[in-house]
Parts: structure tokens; C-alpha cells; sequence
């Protein structure tokens, strides 16, 4: 399987290294790197063994089978329909590009119509399968995220110095103030209950190092509770190593034949 990656930041260049260094993908490879910064997205192109590509047309013509996006929301709308139109598979990270409805439904249609697969990985949560199964009978009633990071992890926040509610309302809020944030609000939605009706609490906290993500949800199942407490990515506080672990999980098991969960 021949990828394409853009972003090089820290979830690229841990799957740069996954992938292309300990071969944790069997069968894949890393083949093209798209990036904003020639400087860093060729050094890490020459440390991995990949082509870093400046022009997307270019870096979509390189005989790709798939590509994963690891860069932003806005980076994901831009190329997310091209990718598709051009026929290969689409790995998202900045999930809450889906937010957007109108952008969504044209990911849906365009998929369908070039007969290509789009995955949404869980990124630094868990917990989709109950939501998905509790909704099977449309029987799942009510969905919360409570998320609490160190205030540096959280750019509005730098000034934090006691713990502090900094949003509550729905998870559609949530991902427009907090876009670097808040794309577990928006998987969490997809899997569930749609984002204006996801209820999300966000907290700064200056005792913690970790990213913790507390999940909660009611239905004809019963109860949900659900906690995550990730280490952040070395090199970007507000990214869990998670997030990272799960597109790699992603890639693992997309052609496998016997499905778990
Ligand atoms: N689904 C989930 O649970 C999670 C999702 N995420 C999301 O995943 C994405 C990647 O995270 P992470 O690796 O930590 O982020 P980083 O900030 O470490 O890296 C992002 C990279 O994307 C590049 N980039 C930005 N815009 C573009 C563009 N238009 N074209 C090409 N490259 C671009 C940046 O380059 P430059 O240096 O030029 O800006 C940078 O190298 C983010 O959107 C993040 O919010 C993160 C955590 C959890
Ligand atoms: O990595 C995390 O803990 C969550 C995150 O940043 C996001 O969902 O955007």
C-alpha cells in the first residue's frame, strides 16, 4: 500500500517513523509527504526515505493508494474531496473538519460516487462502539465529553493559574473555538448523537500533565462512563499520543478480514 501524508508534524512524523523506519504497517510505506515547509518536510523526507512534494497536484499523482491527513481542519477541507476525487482512500485526523455539515455530506457523496473509503479513527478517545451499538434502536439519550488539560496544552488559556471551567455547551461550539482541541467532541458526535446535541465541558488545570477525556452517555444499554487519561506528544501538548497511536491502529486494520468490535 503506496501513502500520501500531509502534515509533518507530530502525528506525520510519528507515522513517518512507524511506518517507514521500525515497519510497524506490513505491507505500507509512506512514499510522499505533502508540507507547507520545505525546510522541515524535506528533512524529515530524506530521514525517512519518502518524496516531499510543494505542489499537491504533484504529490497526488504519485501513485498513491491512500493518504492521511495530519495537519488541520482547514488543511482537511481543502484537499480532503480531492483526495477522494482522485480516487484513493482518505485518513482524517482533524475530524472536526466533519463538523461542518455541507462539508460532510459532500465527503459522503463524493466517496460514493469514486468508490473510495474515508476513516475516522478514534483519535485520543475510546468508547464509539457502546455509543454506536447503543444507537442501533435509536435508543442513546444523552452523550457528554469532560475534557481537562494543563493550560498549556490549551492556547486561550496560557494564563491559568487554578482550575478552571474555560467552555461549556455543545460539541458544534466546541470545535469552532477550540479547533486544536476539540476533534474528539466531533468523532464522539459522528459516533453518537450529532454535535449539537453532544454536551462538552472543557477545564484548564494546572495540576495535571495529562490530556483527560471523560466520556459519559445514557440510553436503553444503561450507563457509559469512560476515562482516558493521555500523554501528550513530545513536541505538541495539546496532541495525546493517542490521537497518534490511533491512525497507525487505523491503517492496521483496514484490510483485515475478520473485524474486532
Ligand atoms: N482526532 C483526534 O482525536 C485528534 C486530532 N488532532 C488533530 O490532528 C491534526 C494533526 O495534529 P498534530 O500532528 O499534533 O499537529 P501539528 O501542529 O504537530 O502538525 C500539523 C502539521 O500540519 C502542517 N500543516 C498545517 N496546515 C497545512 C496545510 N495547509 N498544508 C500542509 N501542511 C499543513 C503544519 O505545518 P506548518 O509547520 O507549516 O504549520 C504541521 O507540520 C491537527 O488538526 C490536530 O488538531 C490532534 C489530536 C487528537
Ligand atoms: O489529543 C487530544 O487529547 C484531543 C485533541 O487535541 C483533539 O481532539 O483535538
Amino acid at each position: 500500500m503506496r501513502l500520501g501524508l500531509i502534515g509533518c508534524g507530530n502525528i506525520g512524523e510519528f507515522l513517518l517513523k512507524a511506518i517507514n523506519k521500525d515497519g510497524l504497517l506490513q505491507g505500507g510505506r509512506i512514499v510522499s509527504i505533502y508540507g507547507r515547509r520545505e525546510e522541515s518536510a524535506a528533512h524529515l523526507a530524506d530521514k525517512y526515505g519518502t518524496q516531499f512534494y510543494r505542489d499537491f497536484g504533484s504529490f497526488l499523482d504519485s501513485n498513491l493508494d491512500m493518504v492521511i491527513e495530519a495537519a488541520t481542519i482547514e488543511a482537511a477541507k481543502e484537499y480532503g474531496c480531492k483526495v477522494l476525487e482522485g480516487g484513493k482512500d482518505l485518513v482524517l485526523s482533524s475530524i472536526g473538519v466533519m463538523a461542518d455539515d455541507a462539508f460532510a455530506e459532500r465527503i459522503r457523496e463524493v466517496s460514493q460516487q469514486h468508490h473510495v473509503n474515508v476513516f475516522l479513527p478514534s483519535g485520543a478517545i475510546g468508547g464509539l462502539d457502546v455509543l454506536k451499538s447503543a444507537k442501533a434502536l435509536n435508543e442513546l439519550d444523552a452523550v457528554s465529553i469532560t475534557t481537562r488539560k494543563p493550560p498549556r496544552a490549551l492556547s486561550s488559556a496560557t494564563s491559568i493559574d487554578k482550575e478552571t471551567v474555560i467552555f461549556e455547551g455543545s460539541a458544534a461550539e466546541a470545535i469552532k473555538l477550540f479547533p486544536r482541541n476539540m476533534n474528539v467532541a466531533i468523532v464522539l458526535s459522528l459516533a453518537g448523537l450529532g454535535s449539537e446535541k453532544t454536551t462538552v465541558k472543557m477545564i484548564a488545570d494546572p495540576e495535571v500533565v495529562k490530556n483527560s477525556h471523560l466520556i459519559e452517555a445514557t440510553g436503553s444499554f444503561g450507563k457509559l462512563k469512560l476515562e482516558v487519561e493521555n500523554d501528550p506528544m513530545p513536541n505538541n501538548p495539546k496532541t495525546s499520543y493517542l490521537a497518534a497511536l490511533s491512525v497507525l491502529a487505523t491503517l492496521q486494520n483496514k484490510d483485515k478480514t475478520v473485524h474486532v468490535g
